[in-house]
């Protein structure tokens, strides 16, 4: 059957809000197999690369799926933890303490997380909303900084889901919250509680993934926003131009990306000599692959090699409680509106008379 069959229509039963964390998705396992399925299923997406497919997907199935899983493992392997994937474990954390932290403010809330590709997937996330009750949700993309590459591939993950519905739930979406106070007040934070257990360094490198230049001038905002949230966390944190740098690591493919690379730009700080550097990741809210193994391992070494001395990758925003905070106040807004406290919720007498209401309507039809 085309669309999901629906459990039986229920009258007046109390509107329920879910809140579905999404990120970009993780291996299952460190394995070249689980990284090949995770790539294959990731690098397919049109909208992270929009090279005609006629053309795109012989050279992934030909080459890149044939030489990229077995390097990559490798260095998955590096990050590895017990629980699992670092990205997965930070979302699933994430949404916990979301959820508990809603709870302590009254808001009765369902809070759940997906990964964009491979597991626990969008549909199976928005299916168990549905089932718990949720008739209202709120989809919140794990990336702080909008881009055609990541949100909007979201969207049409959700949008996905929803054409295999038949009775839709009322939805929002998170477009972006790279200025939002809250978060840049996490983002500050985060970086004073390193200072004031390791000192501070001679200089800040802000590192954001990045993307093919081309999408900037196609118009994703992704580069400006990028640039905002540097700026307002420079002033946040009352450092000067000079003292803080921002460039845009993760390189995919031969196309230019956008500049100045981490990689480049590592090294020409220590030409510049700057002794001591500690670099911090502001678009990626929960450490992964490309935190912890590109900036903290790679970039280290890059970093030493070219005649710098003191290296610290400052964590990301993780659990942080600023950041739980930030993520309360992004969900409070986007859900204003929505009857989400108790004391929203219908009270018994209100679905006594609603009962009533419809059978009534039920009579006169
Ligand atoms: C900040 C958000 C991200 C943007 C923008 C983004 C764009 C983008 N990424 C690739 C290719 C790869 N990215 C990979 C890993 C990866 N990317 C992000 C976030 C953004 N990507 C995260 C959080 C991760 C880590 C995932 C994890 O499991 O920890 C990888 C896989 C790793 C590898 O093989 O190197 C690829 C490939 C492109 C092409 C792109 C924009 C066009
Ligand atoms: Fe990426
Ligand atoms: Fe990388």
């Amino acid at each position: 059957m085309r669309y999901a069959t629906e459990p039986a229509h229920r009258h007046g039963h109390a509107p329920r809000v879910g809140v579905l964390l999404v990120n970009l998705g993780t291996p299952d396992a460190p394995q070249t197999d689980a990284v090949r399925r995770y790539l294959a299923e990731f690098l397919s997406d049109p909208r992270v690369v929009e090279i005609p497919r006629a053309i795109w997907l012989p050279i992934l199935h030909g080459i890149i799926l044939r030489v990229r899983p077995a390097k990559s493992a490798a260095k998955y392997a590096s990050v590895w933890t017990q629980e699992g994937s670092p990205l997965a474990v930070w979302t699933r954390k994430q949404a916990t303490l979301l959820q508990g932290y809603l709870g302590e403010r009254g808001e009765q809330v369902v809070v759940s997380w997906a990964m964009r590709y491979g597991q626990p997937s969008m549909a199976a996330a928005l299916d168990q909303l549905k089932a718990q009750g949720c008739d209202r949700i709120l989809v919140l993309p794990m990336y702080p900084q909008y881009s055609g590459t990541t949100t909007a591939s979201v969207w049409d993950g959700l949008s996905a889901w929803c054409a295999t519905q038949r009775n839709l739930p009322e939805i929002r979406f998170v477009r972006q919250h790279h200025d939002e106070p809250a978060y840049i007040d996490a983002l500050a934070e985060r970086v004073q509680d390193f200072w004031q257990r390791e000192g501070r360094g001679d200089h800040l490198l802000l590192s954001f993934h990045g993307v093919p230049e081309r999408t900037l001038h196609l118009g994703d905002p992704y580069h400006c926003q990028c640039l905002k949230t540097g700026r307002l966390l420079r002033e946040r944190l009352g450092l000067t131009a000079d003292q803080m740098s921002l460039s845009f690591q993760s390189r995919f493919g031969k196309a230019k990306w956008l500049e100045p690379y981490t990689e480049a730009t590592l090294k020409a700080l220590a030409k510049r000599g700057i002794k001591h550097l500690q670099v911090f990741c502001p678009g990626f809210p929960a450490d992964c692959l490309e935190t912890l193994e590109e900036i903290a391992i790679e970039g280290r070494h890059d970093f030493l090699q070219a005649g710098g001395q003191r290296y610290e990758h400052i964590p990301c925003l993780n659990d942080h409680p600023a950041w739980i905070r930030a993520l309360v106040d992004i969900v409070q807004r986007h859900t204003a509106g929505w009857p989400t406290t108790r004391e929203d919720q219908p009270r018994p007498a209100d679905l006594e008379s609603q009962r009533l209401r419809a059978l009534a309507l039920g009579a006169q039809a």
